[in-house]
């Protein structure tokens, strides 16, 4: 995966008035995985959907290759805890990834045989997306972002309700992203083997996000 980088510049969010974080700056690179903590209600996922583009900061700017991250911006995805499925097959959930991208049927296709092959899913690729356990369903909203290949992945919680067959999934997932170069911003109350693949941590306490290791 060629260079890229997320900046935050001057970020800062909040609800009725009240400022919930202030963060001048920070910046997560190609290639970095990054465990991002804080107590209940510091704003972690507030963050995580700012600076995916989901929300707009009170103030402050978010540029990913130093243009401003859009609503919906491809380069960025978040991940939500308890995924939405649409009510079809993993299969059928993964090619609406694809139905309004250009691309001939029969690539789209393969696409969508590859991200089944990427997430171990090929043995469910026929069963109704709302049958998954928690942890295929994680697995399965991890392809359908895979598909549009994005480089910052945001994952907010990805473990919190999954059992141990399920945790071994998502670190499988989540290593083999990093081989690939992505850059990923995980939140988990969690200490253990996904938290163990990040190179440094992030923490925000009071308003405020230190940072360290990497
Ligand atoms: N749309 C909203 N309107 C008002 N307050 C909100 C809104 N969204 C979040 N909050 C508040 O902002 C604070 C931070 O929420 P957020 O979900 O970002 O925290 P968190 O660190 O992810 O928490 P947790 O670890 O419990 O998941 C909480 O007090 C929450 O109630």
């Amino acid at each position: 995966m060629k260079y890229a980088e997320l900046k935050a510049i001057g970020l800062q969010h909040g609800f009725k008035r009240e400022t919930l974080w202030q963060i001048d700056y920070l910046q997560l690179q190609a290639g970095e995985c990054v465990h991002l903590r804080g107590e209940n209600g510091s704003g972690k996922t507030t963050l995580l959907k700012v600076l995916a583009g989901l929300q707009r900061p009170s103030a402050g700017q978010v540029l990913i290759n130093q243009q401003p991250v859009r609503l919906g911006d491809g380069r960025c995805c978040y991940l939500h805890q308890q995924p939405y499925m649409f009510d079809k097959t993993v299969r059928a959930n993964l090619a609406q990834v694809l139905a309004s991208r250009p691309g001939a049927k029969h690539e789209k296709c393969e696409r969508v045989e590859q991200a089944l092959h990427w997430s171990g899913l090929s043995h469910h690729a026929s069963q109704a997306a709302r049958t998954l356990s928690g942890g295929e369903r994680q697995a399965l909203a991890m392809a359908r972002a895979w598909l549009c290949q994005p480089q910052f992945w945001l994952l907010d919680e990805p473990i919190a309700s999954l059992d141990e067959k399920g945790v071994e999934r998502c670190v499988q997932l989540v290593s083999q992203l990093r081989q690939s170069g992505a850059a990923i911003l995980m939140t988990s109350h969690q200490q253990g083997a996904l938290t163990a693949l990040c190179d440094s941590q992030w923490q925000l306490h009071q308003g405020k996000l230190t940072t360290e290791g990497g």
